[in-house]
């Protein structure tokens, strides 16, 4: 199967992807791989979706929520960062803007006076800091090579760091069938009480919601889309008869299946 993922290669999510498929395409942005599972240049891609420390990616929640990509399937995996670099000489360090902020208690400790750029991802930080001594990259040891010194290891803000992925398709593909499920909600309305009827059509089905994000819509200020991920199947009548719900709130606006899937745990 073809995938395609955030590279160059040796991201975290190249790590997460190899878990589906050794057969890796890459994109430097996930908007781009979000348009190329749309467009079926690749059968699947992968993308971040939300990291225990820093919060939803929001460039894959807007990617998604714009599109008509499926989810089928979902992949959580630790996230253990080390500072990498030709020597402990470095005025700057290159990582991805998620992976800076893993770091950020670290990064202001230890190097209050080194400059942080935002790079495509941490990969890229890396390729930056094998190029150039001046810089140091944050990603996986694994990339260190032969150039690269592992400066520090585990230097994320909290032991336990995770990350999750949802594995995305082309619409065609997407399923009904799993433990959770995950939808886009744009009720293009503003009355007191529109969040609690949108919670309560899940609440009064005992459906457990894992997520409820909300994004600006592009629209106007103050006007959102929710982003719910919920603990049931597509296929399950209860879920069914919840967006049925949601559907007659939404009346103004549109609801967006996203699909059905299970959750993998991927540890190395
Ligand atoms: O840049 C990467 O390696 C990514 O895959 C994005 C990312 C960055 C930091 C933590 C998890 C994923």
């Amino acid at each position: 199967m073809q995938i395609v993922t955030l590279g160059p290669a040796g991201t975290y999510s190249h790590r997460a992807a190899r878990a589906v498929d050794n057969n890796v395409g890459f994109k430097e942005s996930v908007s781009a791989i979000v348009a190329a599972v749309d467009t079926e240049e690749y059968e699947r891609g992968v993308v971040p979706i939300e990291n225990s420390i820093e919060g939803s990616v929001t460039e894959t929640l807007d990617s998604i929520a714009d599109s008509d990509v499926a989810v089928t399937q979902e992949i959580v995996t630790p996230i253990r960062h080390a500072l990498l670099a030709q020597s402990s000489e470095f005025e700057l360090i290159a990582s991805h803007s998620q992976a800076l902020a893993q770091c950020r208690s670290y990064l202001e400790d230890t190097y209050p006076d080194v400059r942080a750029e935002a790079v495509a991802s941490t990969a890229r930080g890396v390729e930056r800091a094998r190029e150039d001594p001046g810089v140091a990259g944050i990603g996986h040891p694994d990339n260190a090579g032969d150039v690269l010194a592992v400066i520090s290891e585990d230097i994320q803000d909290r032991s336990s760091n995770a990350t999750r992925f949802f594995v995305v398709a082309p619409e065609s593909e997407r399923v009904t069938a799993g433990g959770r499920s995950t939808v886009v909600v744009y009720p293009n309305a503003n009355y007191p009480g529109l969040l609690l009827e949108l919670l309560e059509a899940f609440a009064d089905r005992d459906i457990n919601l894992s997520r409820i994000e909300s994004r600006p819509s592009g629209n106007r200020l103050g006007d959102y889309l929710f982003h719910i991920d919920f603990e049931a199947g597509l296929y399950e009548s209860r879920a069914q008869e919840a967006l049925k719900s949601i559907e007659s709130i939404a009346t103004d606006g549109w609801v967006k299946r996203l699909g059905s899937y299970d959750r993998r745990h991927v540890v190395e």
